[in-house]
């Protein structure tokens, strides 16, 4: 065993309180130990590495300082909780993380007893322990309460929303410490005026000095903290003139080195001390310690499997044969016909496959940090304006924005795409990630024009549609690799809006497949004879076929990559026992079920769903006998 493989004082760390055992002075050699377990751990399972990295000496500082799980500690997002994960009691589990029966992707409620809350969507850290803090104001316990959010989830409206409730209890004896990791970076650049703030903190040549004077300041704090925060704001006064953060109601520390362990440590305890509404700004490097993240931290966001020795290649973008790759070329090859076209990300750029169009048409591309809400709302101002926006947003991360695809788009009728990525299942991100609710929550609102492609071909087909169709419309398709060939599909090619396509003619049972499924069942089906269909649409789907269907087959199934429940086949079988009269139609609805689904393979899952072609044959089998 190589002596970097060596971990004795991991080896003694099966809980927070172990960390809290050692000497200020082994603490270096427990996050040099962390690190590696990380880089070995995650380069086996894949995963989110570069932020893990960048958060060791911050997460071994606060264990070390905060009496976890007494105190609180809540993570924004949780993709950067691996180190915490392993100083928690999950170190050897860690090798299960975002599998079937693993580790959870992310934070999750109860996984341990340092996890008081499930996180994965951005931006809620603020707020969810701000309500901590205040319940142990309300309960006269001591217990301290802090939340670590990054300076890409800080540009969500929420962590403003909570920052600004916070100042309600500024010298109410609410204790609240809020700690920016700030590495300058989100899943891409992070972007926005907040950025360029904190920006010009770090690039300020004085920004040592600062750091330096910060963290005298600080080592003084609890014996005249009087004086100290004078002489605080007096350093801060060269280079943070009045912080956003204070206006709130917070006491702005910082800036910090995030990767000094022994000086986080001795901040912390000093802000500890001090009490009250505490922000303190630390400054991390995302990817620390290993460097091919330091030098590429969003090809190491999140990673395959790969060998450390060798590094992540190529970046992990979509793959060329992914729906996302196609909706990327489809968006240069607009863009070159219409100079109208902008596409708006919420802080996705790689992870919509829009690299290529951000590139090629800078002028044209937003990226609007994590802000989904805005990223709609934008679009309608731009749209209003007589642009004719198309939005990349995760299903998701687009129910952050539900509101605004009623008020700001439907309702006013304007010519907006959305291209809703990762719809269905999406596999190890899990139950925070699967876009399991978009056909639901979507269809329920007027003016709204929805599609599912079954293949690469179709998206293009329906991207093409939707932009000329000129009203609010959406396009849902998965994270995954799609058949079909775009080799003579033109900007011309269109679907007719409302009509699906029978793909195999039957009889006895028609199976109409809503997205990819009607091709992962084409062969089956053609065995059996029975009738498949491509419905295409979701809204406004094909009436006309389904009474034409009903004639010939007493047995319809439905299937969507999304909750059965209020799903659109819900609204077929509703359709259906209206028009079939005295005849005995019966529909089954087979979709995602009403529960949580957890992590593992997107095929994994869809096994375990009976949503495979086995799990199909087996349902028409009980079906017929019904
Ligand atoms: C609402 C929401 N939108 C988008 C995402 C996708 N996402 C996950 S991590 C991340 C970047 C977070 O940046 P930052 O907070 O700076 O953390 P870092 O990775 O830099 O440590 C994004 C955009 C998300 N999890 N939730
Ligand atoms: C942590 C987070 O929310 C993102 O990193 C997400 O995991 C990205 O998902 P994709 O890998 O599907 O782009
Ligand atoms: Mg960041």
């Amino acid at each position: 065993m190589e002596e970097k493989d060596l971990m004795p004082l991991l080896d003694k760390i099966h809980n927070a309180a172990d960390v809290r055992k050692l000497s200020r002075s082994q603490l270096p050699e427990l996050c040099r130990e962390v690190r590696q377990t990380l880089i070995d751990t995650v380069s086996k399972t894949a995963g989110h590495l570069a932020s893990g990295l960048g958060v060791v000496e911050l997460t071994v500082a606060l264990h070390y300082v905060f009496d976890t799980p007494d105190d609180f500690l809540i993570w924004d997002v949780g993709h950067q909780a691996y180190p915490h994960k392993i100083l928690t009691g999950h170190r050897k589990e860690l090798a299960t993380i975002r599998q079937k029966g693993g580790l959870h992707a992310f934070i999750w409620r109860g996984e341990t007893p340092y996890d008081v809350l499930s996180t994965g969507h951005a931006s809620t850290s603020i707020g969810s322990a701000l309500g901590i803090a205040v319940a142990q104001h309300q309960l006269g316990t001591k217990r301290q309460v802090v939340a670590v959010i990054g300076d890409g989830a800080l540009s969500g409206g929420m962590a403003f929303e909570a920052l600004n409730h916070a100042g309600a209890f500024m010298d109410k004896g609410v204790n609240l410490l809020v700690i920016l990791n700030d590495n300058e970076m989100s899943i891409s650049e992070n972007v926005g005026g907040l950025a360029k703030g904190l920006s010009r903190v770090l690039s300020n040549p004085h920004y040592a000095k600062l750091v330096e004077g910060g963290k005298k300041v600080l080592e003084k704090l609890p014996a005249v903290r009087r004086f100290a925060l004078r002489a605080q704001e007096h350093v801060k006064g060269m280079i943070m003139p009045g912080t956003l953060f204070e206006e709130f109601g917070f006491n702005y520390i910082g800036p910090v080195d995030g990767h000094d362990v022994k000086g986080l440590v001795q901040i912390l305890q000093n802000v500890k001390e001090i009490g009250g509404l505490q922000f303190l700004h630390v400054v991390t490097c995302k990817g620390k310690g290993y460097p091919p993240a330091e030098k590429d931290p969003i090809c190491y966001h999140g990673v395959p499997r790969f060998d450390p020795a060798e590094g992540v290649h190529p970046t992990p973008f979509p793959s060329d044969r992914s729906f996302s790759a196609v909706f990327g070329r489809w968006m240069c090859d607009k863009a070159a016909q219409n100079d109208k076209l902008v596409g708006i990300t919420p802080a996705m750029r790689i992870g919509s496959a829009l690299d290529e169009f951000a590139k090629r048409y800078p002028d044209r591309f937003f990226d609007v940090a994590i802000a989904e809400e805005h990223s709609l709302v934008f679009a309608s101002g731009l749209a209003a304006g007589g642009m004719r926006p198309v939005v990349a947003i995760y299903s998701t991360f687009l129910q952050r924005a539900y509101d605004s695809v009623f008020h700001d788009l439907a309702l006013q009728d304007l010519p907006i795409m959305l291209a809703i990525d990762r719809a269905g299942v999406v596999g190890p991100d899990g139950p925070t990630h699967h876009g399991a609710f978009d056909i639901a929550a979507l269809k329920a609102i007027p003016n709204l024009t929805i599609m599912a492609p079954s293949s690469r071909d179709e998206l293009y087909k329906m991207l093409n549609t939707g932009f000329k169709l000129g009203h609010p419309c959406a396009v849902r398709y998965p994270r995954t690799e799609g058949v079909g060939e775009l080799d003579g599909i033109t900007l011309d090619d269109t679907v007719e809006i409302g009509k699906g396509r029978v793909l195999s003619e039957g009889a006895k049972i028609a199976v109409l497949c809503f997205g990819v499924f009607s091709q992962d069942y084409l062969e089956y089906a053609k065995e059996q004879g029975y009738t498949l269909v491509d419905m295409r649409f979701i809204k406004p789907w094909d009436e006309a076929l389904v009474e034409d269907l009903i004639k010939t087959h007493d047995r319809i199934i439905t299937v969507e990559d999304g909750v059965v429940k209020g799903g659109i086949g819900e609204e077929i079988a509703s359709f259906v026992q209206r028009k079939i009269g005295d005849r005995k139609v019966k529909v089954l609805n087979l979709g995602l079920p009403d529960r949580y689904i957890m992590e593992g393979t997107r095929k994994e899952i869809i096994h375990d769903l009976r949503l495979d072609v086995s799990g199909l044959d087996e349902t028409v089998a009980a079906f017929l006998k019904e």
